[in-house]
């Protein structure tokens, strides 16, 4: 089949780490000529990050929730709603007349997933983490072909503007935080435990605080006369991540790998609950490569993240980071895509 007349539905997301490998995939099928739908959630982000965007077909926002930590009645119910709505995918699907489907996990996929399996169309996996989601585990045999750049070393698609603006670290004189999509309170304190410290030392903090926790961290560099570049969430992260020397960071997927392109040395503070612990051993795969430190959050010291933020050999970091990534990742898995499907 031509190029051209490919038509691909990409679903998934719930949080950001999963909408960014739709959005970066998304516009990788764009250059080339090609419009994807996108199936989601009601429930979640997705609604937020594809609603208004233009680079999809269609959208459509299915009502799929969680199923993983309902127990006895309340999961089958919820199983019972992912069949009903995998039978609308279904027809979604058959409508659009799609080639393939594109998951990036998380419950939003479910639907469109189960329904590719059922009308035997192609179903791509990208997983962004080091332990397999449930959904992912669960579907990966059924898969063509599953992306994942712990398990098979697939770049990891980054959108290009980290790369453009990367930039060796040699000094220290501006600090990011990052609490991920939704913001981290852990993070947030330790921001503004250190902030003191580093107004002292004339470092710079760039500051994000997730929606929830916003007013509080503003208010709280208001009061001590702290000068902070802070905000819940940016649309411009690389402009941000660019100007900052080292990162204080959840260890989600995307932003790790962002950080990784651009080379900015890091100390990755896990979130705990993550399903297998998954965000400790996406950082440790840094962390073995002295790309990077991980600090669990319950074993937090100021001294030794102090320590680190001004003892470390900051270019020795950023080279290797400079050596870990791999560009062009969402060139390759659309590469990967097209070449399976003509085989
Ligand atoms: C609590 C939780 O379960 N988190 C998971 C979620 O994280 P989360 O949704 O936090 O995802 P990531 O940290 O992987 O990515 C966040 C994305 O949002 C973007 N961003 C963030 C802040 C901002 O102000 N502007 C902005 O654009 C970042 O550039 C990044 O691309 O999905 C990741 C990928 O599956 C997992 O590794 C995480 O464990």
């Amino acid at each position: 089949m031509e190029n051209k007349k490919l038509k691909i539905a990409i679903t998934g997301g719930g949080t950001g780490g999963h909408l960014k490998i739709a959005k970066v995939i998304k516009e990788e099928l764009n250059k080339r000529g090609l419009k994807p739908i996108y199936i989601g959630s009601t429930n979640g982000a997705d609604k937020k990050w594809f609603e208004k965007d233009m680079g999809f077909s269609k959208k459509y926002f299915l009502s799929s929730k969680g199923v993983v930590n309902k127990k006895g009645l309340n999961k089958i119910i919820s199983l019972i709603n992912i069949f009903k709505l995998s039978l609308k995918a279904k027809k979604i699907l058959q409508q659009n007349k799609i080639n393939a489907v594109f998951s990036v996990g998380g419950y939003s996929a479910a639907p469109a997933s189960f329904a590719a399996l059922l009308l035997n169309r192609p179903l791509f996996i990208h997983e962004q983490n080091a332990y397999i989601g449930s959904l992912n585990k669960l579907l990966k045999p059924f898969s063509k072909r599953f992306f994942s750049t712990f398990l098979y070393n697939d770049p990891y698609p980054v959108e290009e503007i980290f790369f453009e603006k990367k930039r060796i670290r040699k000094e220290l004189k501006t600090v990011i935080f990052l609490g991920g999509s939704q913001g981290a309170v852990a993070i947030n304190n330790l921001a503004i435990s250190l902030a003191p410290i580093l107004k002292e030392k004339n470092i710079n903090i760039i500051h994000q605080t997730g929606k929830k926790d916003y007013e509080r961290i503003k208010e709280f560099y208001e009061k001590n006369a702290i000068n902070a570049d802070i905000f819940d969430f940016s649309k411009n992260l690389a402009d941000k991540i660019t100007k900052a020397d080292f990162a204080i960071s959840r260890a989600g997927a995307s932003t790790m790998f962002e950080l990784v392109a651009n080379n900015i040395p890091a100390i990755f503070i896990p979130y705990p609950y993550a399903a297998g612990d998954h965000q400790y051993y996406n950082a440790r795969f840094l962390e073995e490569k002295n790309a990077g430190f991980v600090i669990r959050e319950e074993k937090i010291k100021k001294e030794k993240i102090l320590e680190i933020l001004f003892h470390s050999n900051l270019e020795e970091i950023s080279k290797n980071l400079s050596k870990t990534v791999q560009k062009n990742g969402a060139e390759f898995i659309v590469d990967e895509i097209i070449k399976t499907l003509h085989q």
